[in-house]
């Protein structure tokens, strides 16, 4: 059963559990001491596609709704679009539509009820007379300095950046208003386009909003992050095996829990994954040695464990391949039985072109025989339309 969260201490306890920082929760108390249901969003640029790091975040807003809150989940393709050309429009809309599924099959996998959460997309009001009108005047007022720096964490900065980069924290702080909340909630590297918010949204008449952070949370995989390596990131939709040999693969030193991405991992996730169904609890079997299971019931017992090597790298990594893998089957089920969001798998997230050599070797696949080479899979190679370049590429998955 899931837990009580009925009276207001315990709700906003759960609102703020984990959390960095909360800036004017006051203004969360207020609903949540009346019995209300705090309004609160979270956006994400729909760019690289989703990993388990998108976990973190997700079991957060979990709680959000567990504790009786009406959560927006923001779907921002513009801002994908504007923040250099992460991608171009059509692609992030693509890539908005396999976000909506992954994130409600999420959401209800982790086993709270969804009925208080709506998907947004951005472009479906963003581009509406009033809200352009409102970055119109918002630009006027804003100086190119305080644009620049309340994007400077998050919109990439390069040399010849883009004009598009200093519209981008317009439209997040103008997102507050339009989504009719009073928070908005993102990790604490969002925390200039925040304060920039409160500063800015009382400048056209709107009223300031309560901001709730999460922690950036190391990888799972231990080590420094790289989108090129593949075993990097463990994608939601991988198998079990795959997350067996990833896990086992992940950087992890005995004995060290700072910037310990396993332990993170178990702490944002795993834990209080369990605690919405009911019972905070993460259990470490020891068959092999012959010993007893460990079952833990908070992160200091775990970290002390970990300190003294009665918990080692090799303990925890299949607990957590197994309570991963839990979480994840929900995902895959529903993935494997929904044919429009594998649809939009291919669309959005193309396989990389074919290597030119492998073409090569399989010449006779060419109806007609021919001369392979030449007629090589000419659309894959073109980079700029993956959209059309995956109608003949086979399944994402
Ligand atoms: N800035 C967020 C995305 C976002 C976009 C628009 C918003 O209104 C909110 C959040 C990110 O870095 O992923």
């Amino acid at each position: 059963m899931a837990a009580d969260n009925s009276n207001a201490e315990q709700r906003f306890a759960l609102i703020k559990e984990n959390l960095a920082e909360f800036l004017n929760e006051e203004i969360i108390k207020k609903v949540v001491d009346e019995g209300g249901h705090p309004k609160i969003y979270w956006g994400t640029a729909t760019t690289g596609r989703p990993h388990c790091g998108y976990l973190v975040p997700a079991i957060k807003m979990a709680q959000f709704l567990a504790a009786g809150c009406e959560l927006t989940v923001l779907l921002a393709d513009i801002h994908g679009f504007l923040d250099n050309l992460k991608a171009p429009l059509e692609l992030v809309m693509h890539r908005a539509e396999f976000y909506r599924y992954t994130i409600s099959t999420l959401l209800g996998a982790v086993g709270v009820s969804t009925e208080k959460l709506k998907i947004v997309l951005g472009s479906s009001y963003q581009k509406s007379a009033e809200y352009v009108m409102d970055v119109y005047k918002m630009a006027s007022i804003i100086s190119e300095h305080d644009a620049k720096k309340a994007g400077a964490e998050i919109v990439k900065q390069t040399d010849n950046a883009p004009l598009s980069g200093l519209l981008y924290p317009i439209l997040q702080v103008l997102d507050e208003q339009y989504l009719d909340v009073d928070a908005q909630f993102g990790g604490v590297d969002q925390r200039k386009l925040f304060i920039a918010a409160k500063e800015w949204l009382p400048k056209l008449g709107y009223k300031e909003r309560a901001h709730l952070m999460n922690p950036m949370v190391p990888g799972l995989h231990g080590g420094k992050m790289s989108s090129s390596d593949p075993d990097s990131k463990i994608d939601l939709l991988d198998s079990p095996e795959t997350v067996a040999k990833k896990i086992k693969k992940a950087h992890a030193a005995p004995q060290v829990t700072e910037d310990n991405g396993l332990l993170a991992f178990i702490e944002y996730v795993l834990l209080p994954a369990s605690g919405l169904r009911g019972k905070k609890e993460f259990k470490v079997e020891r068959e092999r040695d012959g010993l007893e299971t460990l079952v833990y019931e908070d992160i200091e017992k775990i970290r002390e464990d970990y300190k003294n090597d009665i918990l080692t790298p090799q303990l925890i990594k299949p607990a957590i391949t197994r309570d991963l893998n839990a979480l994840l089957a929900p995902i895959q089920e529903a993935f494997k039985n929904n044919k429009e969001w594998q649809e939009i798998a291919e669309k959005a997230y193309p396989p990389p072109p074919k290597k030119e050599k492998k073409v090569k070797n399989k010449g006779t696949r060419y109806p007609g025989g021919g001369k392979p080479e030449e007629k090589a899979l000419p659309m894959r190679t073109n980079g700029d339309a993956p959209a059309e370049a995956t109608e003949a590429a086979p399944s994402a998955q």
